[in-house]
């Protein structure tokens, strides 16, 4: 019989804060959490969007479920006519990677971006109603994070008005595009424009790969799938691909001349628009993945919170002497909360910088508009910089909370070790997190050499304009309770990243050579680039409270939390938040003071923290986070389930077992 008891009923009703208006912050807005309800519920209850165990399933098998949900997806987009908005709502619960990511989330925006007006009218509407499918082929065996290093050659033959594309090379191979191996009809390739005998860098080529009538590569065109990838499930239901050309010619309109052109006589003509807009689609993804990171961040909580709640182990005050009785909820022990609840915090901070983020991407596009590019460098920091902190703070914080489930947590029936797979490629892809963090660094390194000149920094980096006051200020925190002050702790923030600053920009200049000291200098620029990144991150949750916040208690727990993100990242960065001066020892050991005080206050609202970010038992897709905490009959049950299971005596019992122990039965007579 199903139990339907709450298992979770008390720990709810411990909730201090109005857990209703704390979605409504989550989801953005009132409309956001309607819809994304509306449309959690419609995936959650249609056996098409069925989760089945995707971990026990053959690559072929996963790859083949994956299409065939892909397929689904667009079927019922289309048969209830979704809008925009509840589209990428069905994509984001359906849960499930596959070939449309990068079709919607790449090859169109980069088609958006880098296509004139002309070319946009054209391909738009085969891509938008996916007559043909996309993938984004940049990446090629030899040469990820050098993009300028790209070796595919796309050379223009002015006799017949073609670009012939080709791959002179084996480490000029595509490789990695996601769609690419067996579904894509189309792609968006990088190579090395040459015109005219001479080469003028990057640039963008739409060509077709597959016939639209039978599917097969067009000639001179060799595709495939690059093979398995790590964990179970997870990105194997994508076909990651690798893609040769052998002189494969397509007409001189398919290069993208938004930026820059070839004339029908093979004149490269540039035009005032930058070229980095060529990879604007990066911008744009990377913006999209800090709102993931919070998302995968949150998910993991959510298991490892309500978990925690319903495990018990060792005894506890209410026990008799013989330590029978009550055990002790994991969720009370202090090292548990020390390690959930600033990764609880991460989430919401996350949640805020990648709304803020999104605001100044939309912002950048309507300057774009304008022929304003003037924020362009700035948006590019940021998204780079947010990308690389939130997904190297989420893959460790979902990887913690597996820990935090103990020995469960490594049952793929938690969900967390696929969530975990699925999520980690995302420190690599769209730039590996160290190489987005030295672009980070150029930037700040540019702007405080700009400084001398007279030139004031702005937006994020406006703090930078302060420098003086910054390097000489000292922090006043003398008891504990000092530490709740959030222009206190921003100041300390801001003292640390500029001083870490200061001091390489001052590094920098003992070398001759430039490029030599940046590179002697980068392990220190990264880390300067991180403690700028925090910065930011701790700024828009501060400023997050500053606005109307309805609700009894929210706006208090969410105080709550944003201290807990600052002073836990203080207590983690000791080593620089002391080496600056920024905060003295005492100061240090009063900030861990405060931080176990606002861990008391989260404990009776953390189950409601975790129901607050709205998710169905189907997205999360966890028999140790389920909303009821009915974990031990979802475990027992779900064993069963496994093929292994299927017979009680194993396949190769006759062949590989019998004998082992008839051996043994033999060996113990002689
Ligand atoms: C089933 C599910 C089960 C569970 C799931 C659970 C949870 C999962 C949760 C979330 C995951 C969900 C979904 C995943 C969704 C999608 C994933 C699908 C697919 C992934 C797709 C991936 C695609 C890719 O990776 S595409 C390839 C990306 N490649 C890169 O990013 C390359 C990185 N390299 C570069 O960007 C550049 O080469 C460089 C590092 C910037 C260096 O270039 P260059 O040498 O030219 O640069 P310079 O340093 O000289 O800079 C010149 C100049 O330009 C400025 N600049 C550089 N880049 C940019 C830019 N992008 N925009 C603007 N300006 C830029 C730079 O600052 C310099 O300026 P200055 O001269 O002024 O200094
Ligand atoms: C799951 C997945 C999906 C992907 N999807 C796509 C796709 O759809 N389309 C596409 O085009 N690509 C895709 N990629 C490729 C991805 O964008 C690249 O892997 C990524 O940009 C990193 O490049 P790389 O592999 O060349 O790493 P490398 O640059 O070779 O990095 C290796 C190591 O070198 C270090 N390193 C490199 N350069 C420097 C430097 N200048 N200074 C200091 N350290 C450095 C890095 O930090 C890293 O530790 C995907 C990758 C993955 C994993």
């Amino acid at each position: 019989m199903e139990d339907t008891v709450d298992h979770l009923a008390h720990e709810r009703s411990k909730a201090q804060f109005n857990v209703e208006e704390m979605k409504i912050i989550w989801a953005g807005s009132l409309h956001a959490l309607q819809v994304s309800d509306r449309i959690a519920k419609l995936v959650a209850s249609d056996p098409g969007f069925g989760k089945e165990n995707r971990a026990v399933l053959s690559r072929k098998d996963l790859f083949k479920s994956a299409l065939k949900k892909a397929a689904y997806v667009w079927k019922r987009i289309n048969e209830l006519g979704l809008s925009e908005e509840e589209t990428s709502w069905l994509r984001f619960y359906v849960d499930e990677l596959a070939y449309d990511y990068v079709h919607w989330g790449m090859f169109v925006p980069a088609i958006k971006g880098s296509a004139t007006e002309e070319q946009q009218n054209k391909w738009l509407p085969l891509a938008n109603t996916m007559q043909i499918i996309g993938t984004y082929a940049q990446t090629e065996l030899g040469h990820g994070s050098n993009v300028r290093g790209l070796e595919t050659t796309a050379t223009f033959d002015p006799v017949t008005d073609e670009f012939i594309i080709h791959s002179p090379t084996l480490t000029s191979s595509k490789w990695w595009p996601g769609g690419l191996g067996k579904v894509a009809t189309h792609a968006v390739v990088y190579a090395q424009l040459i015109t005219d005998g001479k080469e003028y860098g990057v640039n963008g080529f739409l060509v077709q790969i597959r016939s639209l009538d039978d599917h097969f590569p067009l000639p001179g065109i060799t595709v495939g799938d690059i093979g398995m990838k790590f964990g179970s499930g997870a990105f194997n239901s994508m076909d990651n691909g690798v893609l040769r050309f052998d002189r494969v010619r397509i007409p001189r309109n398919q290069m993208l001349m938004r930026v820059s052109k070839v004339t029908r006589e093979g004149k490269y003509v540039e035009s005032n628009i930058p070229k980095q807009i060529i990879y604007g689609a990066m911008v744009y993804v990377r913006q999209t993945i800090v709102a993931d990171a919070s998302i995968a961040l949150s998910r993991a909580v959510c298991i490892a919170t309500r978990y925690s709640a319903v495990r018990r182990q060792f005894g506890s005050p209410q026990n008799d002497q013989n330590g029978n009785g009550i055990e002790t909820q994991v969720i009370d022990y202090k090292t548990q909360q020390s390690r959930l609840f600033p990764l609880l915090a991460s989430a919401y901070a996350f949640r805020f910088v990648g709304e803020w983020l999104k605001w100044l991407y939309t912002d950048l596009i309507q300057k774009l508009e304008g022929n304003d590019f003037s924020t362009l460098p700035e948006v590019h920091a940021c998204t780079a910089g947010l990308k690389s902190l939130t997904t190297s703070a989420a893959a460790d914080g979902i990887e913690e909370s597996r820990k935090l489930c103990g020995g469960h947590g490594y049952l793929s029936s938690s969900g967390l070790p696929e969530l975990y797979a699925t999520f980690v490629p995302a420190c690599t892809y769209e730039g590996d997190n160290v190489v987005l963090l030295l672009q980070v660094s150029r930037f700040l390194m540019k702007t405080i050499s700009q400084l001398q000149s007279g030139k004031k920094p702005t937006g994020t980096t406006a703090y930078i304009g302060h420098v003086e006051h910054l390097i000489q200020c000292g922090c006043n925190v003398k008891k504990a309770e000092d530490w709740l002050n959030l222009c206190v702790i921003l100041e300390a923030f801001e003292a640390r990243a500029i001083r870490l600053l200061v001091a390489c920009a001052e590094n920098l200049t003992k070398f001759a050579n430039p490029l030599q000291g940046f590179s002697e200098l980068s392990p220190d620029l990264v880390e300067a680039a991180v403690a700028h990144c925090q910065v930011i991150v701790v700024s828009k949750f501060i400023e997050k409270l500053q606005q109307n916040i309805q609700g009894i208690g929210v706006k208090q727990l969410l105080e709550t939390l944003c201290y807990i993100y600052s002073l836990n990242l203080i207590h983690k960065h000791l080593g620089d938040f002391l080496s600056t001066r920024s905060i003295t020892p005492k100061q240090a050991s009063l900030a861990s003071d405060q931080l176990r005080s606002l861990y008391a206050k989260v404990r009776p609202n953390a189950i409601a923290l975790v129901d607050a970010f709205n998710y169905t038992d189907h997205f999360l897709g966890s028999v140790l986070g389920s909303y009821d905490g009915n974990v031990y009959p979802k475990l027992y049950e779900e064993a069963w389930k496994d093929p292994l299971n299927e017979s009680v005596v194993p396949d190769g019992y006759h062949e590989n077992i019998r004998p082992v122990l008839k051996q043994q039965l033999q060996n113990a007579r002689l």
